[in-house]
């Protein structure tokens, strides 16, 4: 079996990213490629590391000719303008994989006061796959649409929800405090992310406003069936890639020490079928994962509170990895294929 890809959004970050790790994938294979002001170029003229890798013109989105020649379509959209494109792509007839956040959430109302848009498909919302194989491997296979999850969020639920899951933490007291490399924020030009203001420097960011930390709850809430608050701070650090999230919480009974030994079995035995996910004893860092679809997560006992620790690479499971890996379960293949 053959898989075709179509990549939209082809000129960003992620799209590279799509593009690095399918030329190893052996099934699927990128059959077009879309952008705007750069479309009739070369893909390889945009991402000069694709050259020899992947001879494709970059062709402005058609929905209709997109859908015709491609199997799944991986959307590497901004949020706001990748939910009407995903749309025209779904009654074309293809199946989607959309990095955006337009339909991560369980609930209108919740995207539209956090993202401060109507959204033009609110009929989708809620009936979306969220593209986390770990916990919905059943409605992916099955999707027409996967919501892929956003970076912050895939670093912070995998450690959380299996310990919200089994009573081990308190719900109402979770700090996730993260750190994310530059190319979080994509390819285009933004004063924030220019060298000057980012080399040698790390900065906290959108603090207590963060679109990820209603992301965090209600995933974990979807997962666990159980509530959870969350404080959120995200910080922007001077490297090209990779997300450390450092989570304090607090053990529901007994002492941290043997509540961190707890965690640990939770977690082996909750990831034991999991290719990606390892537990470590180590603390972990974001070179441990670099370029690769893993995460690594550990904990410690620090007074009463344990500390979690875990690592991903923003681009890989955080994003183009992980869409990758759901494209694997929706078209029935082994989900490491092409990512090991
Ligand atoms: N970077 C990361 O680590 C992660 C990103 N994501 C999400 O993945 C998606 C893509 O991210 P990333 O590749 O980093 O973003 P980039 O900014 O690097 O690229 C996005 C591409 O989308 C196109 N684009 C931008 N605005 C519009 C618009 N209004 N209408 C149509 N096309 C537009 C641009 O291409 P052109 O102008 O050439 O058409 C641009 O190259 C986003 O939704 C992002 O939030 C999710 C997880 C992690
Ligand atoms: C460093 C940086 O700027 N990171 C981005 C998150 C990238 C991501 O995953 O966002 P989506 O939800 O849009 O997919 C941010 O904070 O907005």
């Amino acid at each position: 079996m053959s898989i075709a890809v179509g990549l939209v959004g082809a000129t960003g970050y992620t799209g590279l990213e799509v593009a690095r790790l399918l030329a190893s994938h052996p099934t699927a294979k990128i059959v077009a490629a879309t952008a705007r002001a750069d479309a009739g170029t070369s893909i390889a003229s945009v991402h000069p590391s694709l050259a020899g890798v992947l001879d494709l013109t970059l062709q402005e989105l058609d929905a209709e000719s997109l859908a015709k020649r491609c199997d799944v379509v991986m959307c590497c959209l901004p949020h706001g303008a990748s939910a009407e494109t995903v749309h025209d792509l779904i009654k074309a007839g293809t199946r989607v994989i959309d990095f955006s956040a337009d339909f991560r959430l369980s609930s209108r109302d919740l995207y539209e006061s956090w993202y401060k848009v109507v959204h033009p498909w609110p009929d989708r919302i809620g009936k979306t796959a969220y593209g986390m194989p770990e916990f919905f491997a059943k409605e992916i296979a099955d999707a027409d649409l996967v919501a892929n999850p956003g970076c912050y969020p895939t670093s912070a639920i995998l450690p959380l929800a299996p310990l919200v899951q089994s009573g081990l933490i308190d719900t109402g007291d979770i700090i996730v405090d993260s750190k994310s490399g530059v190319s979080g924020a994509g390819r285009s030009a933004k004063i924030g992310t220019l060298y000057c203001e980012t080399n040698e420097s790390i900065s906290a960011y959108s603090v207590g406003s963060h679109r990820h930390q209603p992301e965090i709850e209600d995933l974990v809430h979807r997962i666990a069936g159980t509530s959870v608050r969350v404080v959120f701070t995200p910080h922007l650090t001077p490297m090209d890639r990779g997300i450390l999230s450092t989570i304090y919480v607090r053990p529901t009974s007994g002492d941290a020490k043997t509540s961190a030994e707890q965690v640990m079995r939770t977690w082996r035995e909750r990831y034991a079928g999991c290719p990606f996910i390892t537990p470590v004893d180590h603390l972990p860092a974001t070179k441990h994962v670099a370029g690769t679809n893993r995460v690594q997560m550990t904990v410690r006992a620090s007074g009463d509170r344990l500390v979690l620790v875990c690592a991903i690479d923003n681009l890989a499971k955080g994003a183009s990895g992980a869409a990758i890996q759901n494209m694997n379960v929706m078209f029935s293949l082994d989900e490491t294929t092409g990512l090991t």
